[in-house]
This record gives structure tokens, C-alpha cells and sequence, in this order.
């Protein structure tokens, strides 16, 4: 009390402290309100605000708790540009039809539009600030290095298939249950981690729970922060558990992976001064080496940026794919006949996973069946853009695209599950190449579409592929009681449940999928 009274201006010497208590926090609220109505994000002037009131909720909630139904309401009223209220400020909402003309703009950026979402400001979010340095760093070593060595580590993708198949979901002939979402990721991670890592680091523990879990708190953390009031992020940040985790996995990688860069550097550096070239490796790390061209690389933060792109997406696409070989079992066999029969007669090549048809056809109907979301391509405006119908998309806007998996108009019969319905399409002439596992187009945004396009497709695809073969021609599958898994839905996001199971037993593989020597 002493403390206080000493440091209590003259002029409220004689205010009872009652009033003095009541007056600070009047100035608090007052300052609350002033700082949120500084601060709030406005609607956009010109689009629609769509929102469920006939449900009694608000524009945000509508967005947080039911966001493919508000869209689906907005894209039914509307059928033109609107937008919807995110915990982020406004997002515009284009119908599928203005996919094609903005797959090239230049005016926009694909970063940028996750810049306030992931809290890029906040120590943890280090891989999602990558992108934001650097936008074309991590596509370059995707699009470009990964992608031309495709053919050189597929062997790597199935020598650690074989491995981590055994370890995962083991050798039991009998039929029992596992966990489905957990078991793919661990596979997912392991796989990923093999290319972008090498041995020995993808098999580190430690590492591959980061690899899994990195996306996973960022995405929890950053929606939680979302939640909150602007003006209480600061402090929510560090009472998130989730953020908290971020931290500690942002450190733990350094301290893996920095080591083994420095190794690498100093290879480089002791070649260059014998006078001959660095030993290139078929690796993220090297990758990063040689397109950093002498830049400063954050690899740490490159690497989280990897896995945020590829783990969660990967294990998504495959643990459904698994649950649709279990509700459509009469996909089984002719897949099971086209493995046999490519991988017998080819070996594994990148070239043998191209002629895996059936299966590229099922991966695309899955995507499409059960899309992870129901809008793509994610934008942020960087110049004023007019769009065909003459809608101004404003500077500074952010923008996403229904997709159209539903339509009626693009697709036959779009509410049943037609596991080949793109290999028959690549049968008619002239369509061989436009409906592949990693072909985007309009009617199919599974990848995104245009220059952002997901840039590690081809890769993702083979992964799945290579994991997909071994699964089917070494296990039996069905789902736990006959239901299908649940899944969590956050605004248009839909994700398989992690508590999802599945049930299986070994089966006797009909030719040898393993390669001869493993590492
Ligand atoms: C089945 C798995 C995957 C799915 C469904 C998927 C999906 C997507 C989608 C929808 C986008 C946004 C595209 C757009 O807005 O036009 C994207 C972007 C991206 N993806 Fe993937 N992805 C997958 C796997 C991967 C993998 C394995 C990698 C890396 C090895 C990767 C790297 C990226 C990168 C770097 C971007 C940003 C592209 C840019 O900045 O222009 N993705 N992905």
C-alpha cells in the first residue's frame, strides 16, 4: 500500500479509491473499444455479406462453424462474388467460373493470403513466415528439384515403404483394429522425411513427431487465435498449448537439423577448396543449398515449411483413400490385377507408377468425392484486378474459388462414387492427358489451380501411389463396424477424425514388392 500511495499523483489524494477503481476501468473499456474500432476489419464495400442468420448466428460464427454451408448458401443466392466474415476480416467468395482467367494473374499473391492468418509475427510460426520471405523459394525446390528426381528416389520411396509398412501396421493375419489417421501420418512423415531429410535424420523420433505435429499445432494454435478478440491475441498466444508446442518444435529442429547442414557446408566447402564441385545430394537440404545461390537460407524454417505443404495434405489423401477402398471393396481387385500386372512387368520406376491408371483414376475421385475443402486458391490481391463480369477485386482483398466437385454440369452423376470414371474419361480421344491424378484443372481444384498450383503433386502422388500398393497387395481392410470415420470441420475445412480406426489383416502378397537390399 506504501508502494502505491507514494506513487499515486497528488491530484487523487482525496478520490476514495473506490472511485478511482472505477474510473480506471472505465478508461480500459474505453480503450478496448477504441483499439477494436480502430482495428476491425470492415466488410468490403460492393460484395454481399453472407451469413446463416436464419440460424441465428453472425456472420463470423457462420464462417467459423458452418463454412461450407454459408458458401453453399452465398454461391445459391448470389452466383456472383460475394464474401463472408473470417476471424481474419473479410474473404471474397468467386464462383468456379473465374477460376481460369485468375490462374495467371500476376496481380496476385499466394503467401500473402495466409499472412494473418498464421500469426506470421508470433516466435513458432516460422514456417508459415517462410513463404512470406521467400514466396518462390520452396516452390522452386518442389516444382523444380524434387519433381526432376522423381525417378531417383523412387527407389528411396520404397525401400522406406517396406520398412515402415512393417513397423506401422505390422504382420497380424488376423483380423484386428488400428488407428488410421495417426498410423498413415507416421507413414507419411516417414516417407517425406526420407527425401527431404535422407537417412539417418528420417528416422529420428523426435523429428518425425515434429514433421506430424507441426502442422497440426499451427493450424489448432493459429484458429484459436483467430477466435480471440484482436486486442487479447498477444496475450492468448502464450496461454495456447498449441503455440507453446510450436515453440518448443521450432527449437528441437534447429538443433536436429542445423548439424547435419553444417556438415553438408563444410563437405561443400572442403570440395571447393580441393578444387572439385560440392557432392550433390538428392535431398531438401542440398536443394536448398544450390537454390539459395549464395542466400541467406533459414533451413530450419524451410524444412517446417515443407512439412506444413506435404505431411497433413499427403495423410489426409491417403487415410482417405483407405477409407474409400473400405466403403467401395469392388475397387479392390481390378487394382489389385493392375499392380500386380505393372509392377511385375516394369519394376519400379516413376514411369511404372504412371501406368497405374485404375489407381490414378480412384486417388482423383476420392479427392473429388471428399474434398479436404470446398474452395481453392487462396489469393491476396497486390493490384487492383477487374474480372470479366467487371467485379473490382480491391488491392489488399483476399479472394478464394468455389470448387465445383458437385456439379452436376461437369460431372456425371456426381453424387455416386465412381472409382474410374477419369481413366474412362482419358480413354476418349484427345483426353489421355487431361484427367490425371495431378492434372488441375477447373472442374477440379483438388491441387489448386494455375501458377500457384500445388507444386508437389507429382511427388504426393507417387508417394501415395507407392504406399497404396503395398497396403493393398499386403493387407485386407475394412472400416471398424461398418462406419465411416468421423470427420472435424473448422470453416471450409474438413479433416479425418484423429481418434479414426480401421480394421485389417495381413494378406499374402501374390508377387515380392520389397526391394532387395533395404537400407
Ligand atoms: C495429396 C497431397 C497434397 C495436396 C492435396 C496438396 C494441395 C495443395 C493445394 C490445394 C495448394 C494450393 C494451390 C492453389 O491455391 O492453386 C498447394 C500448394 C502448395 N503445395 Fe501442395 N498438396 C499436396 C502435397 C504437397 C507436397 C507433398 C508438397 C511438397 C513436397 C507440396 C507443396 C506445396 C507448395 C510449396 C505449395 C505452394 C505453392 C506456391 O507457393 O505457389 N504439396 N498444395
Amino acid at each position: 500500500m506504501d508502494v502505491l500511495t507514494a506513487y499515486r499523483p497528488a491530484f487523487l489524494e482525496n478520490v476514495p479509491v473506490s472511485i478511482q477503481v472505477i474510473a480506471f476501468g472505465a478508461i480500459a473499456i474505453s480503450a478496448y473499444i477504441a483499439y477494436s474500432l480502430l482495428t476491425i476489419e470492415r466488410p468490403l464495400k460492393g460484395f454481399p455479406v453472407v451469413a446463416l442468420t436464419e440460424r441465428g448466428l453472425s456472420p463470423k460464427w457462420s464462417w467459423y462453424s458452418a463454412g461450407t454451408e454459408t458458401v453453399a448458401k452465398g454461391l445459391k443466392e448470389h452466383n456472383a462474388p460475394f464474401q463472408v466474415i473470417t476471424g481474419t476480416g473479410p474473404k471474397i467468395i468467386l464462383p468456379n467460373r473465374f477460376a481460369d482467367e485468375l490462374r495467371a494473374r500476376e496481380e496476385l499473391n499466394f503467401p500473402k493470403a495466409f499472412e494473418k492468418e498464421f500469426f506470421v509475427n508470433y516466435p513458432g510460426f516460422d514456417g508459415h513466415r517462410q513463404g512470406l520471405i521467400d514466396d518462390w523459394f520452396i516452390q522452386e525446390i518442389t516444382r523444380v528439384k524434387l519433381t526432376q528426381s522423381l525417378n531417383l528416389i523412387t527407389h528411396d520411396l520404397v525401400d522406406e515403404t517396406t520398412a515402415a509398412v512393417h513397423d506401422v501396421f505390422g504382420e497380424d493375419t488376423e483380423w484386428h483394429t488400428a488407428a488410421l489417421k495417426d498410423n498413415v501420418a507416421e507413414m507419411v512423415a516417414r516417407l517425406s522425411s526420407r527425401v527431404f531429410l535422407g537417412l539417418p535424420l528420417c528416422r529420428n523420433r523426435r523429428w518425425l513427431d515434429i514433421a506430424k505435429d507441426y502442422t497440426i499445432d499451427s493450424f489448432i494454435g493459429s484458429q484459436l487465435m483467430r477466435i480471440a478478440p484482436p486486442i487479447l491475441r498477444p496475450v492468448s498466444y502464450w496461454l495456447i498449448p498449441n503455440c507453446t508446442r510450436l515453440r518448443k518444435q521450432v527449437r528441437d529442429a534447429r538443433k536436429l537439423i542445423m548439424p547435419e547442414v553444417e556438415r553438408r557446408k563444410e563437405r561443400a566447402q572442403k570440395a571447393l577448396e580441393a578444387g572439385q564441385k560440392p557432392p550433390k545430394t538428392a535431398d531438401t537440404i542440398g536443394w536448398m543449398y544450390e537454390v539459395g545461390r549464395g542466400r541467406q537460407v533459414d533451413y530450419v524454417a524451410a524444412q517446417l515449411s515443407l512439412s506444413l505443404a506435404a505431411i497433413h495434405t499427403t495423410t489426409e489423401s491417403t487415410a482417405q483413400a483407405l477409407i474409400d477402398i473400405c466403403r467401395f471393396p469392388e475397387v479392390v481387385q481390378p487394382m489389385r490385377e493392375e499392380i500386380i500386372q505393372v509392377i511385375s512387368e516394369n519394376g519400379w520406376t516413376k514411369a511404372s507408377l504412371q501406368k497405374l491408371r485404375l489407381m490414378d483414376s480412384f486417388l482423383k475421385e476420392s479427392q473429388r468425392f471428399t474434398p479436404m475443402s470446398t474452395l481453392s486458391m487462396n489469393r491476396y490481391v497486390e493490384k487492383e484486378l477487374e474480372l470479366s463480369d467487371r467485379t473490382v477485386l480491391p488491392v489488399g482483398s483476399r479472394f478464394l474459388v468455389a470448387a465445383a466437385f458437385q456439379d452436376p454440369s461437369m460431372y456425371d452423376e456426381p453424387e455416386k462414387f465412381k472409382a474410374f470414371r477419369f481413366s474412362d474419361k482419358r480413354q476418349e480421344p484427345g483426353q489421355a492427358n487431361a484427367w490425371g491424378h495431378v492434372t488441375t484443372n477447373s472442374s477440379h481444384l483438388g491441387f489448386g489451380h494455375g501458377q500457384h498450383a500445388c507444386p508437389g503433386r507429382f511427388f504426393a502422388s507417387n508417394e501415395i501411389k507407392v504406399i497404396l500398393c503395398h497396403l493393398l497387395l499386403k493387407y485386407d481392410f475394412d472400416l471398424v463396424d461398418g462406419e465411416v470415420p468421423p470427420t472435424i470441420n473448422f470453416e471450409v475445412n474438413k479433416s479425418i477424425s484423429p481418434k479414426s480406426k480401421v480394421s485389417l489383416r495381413r494378406r499374402k502378397e501374390e508377387i515380392v514388392l520389397d526391394l532387395e537390399s533395404p537400407s
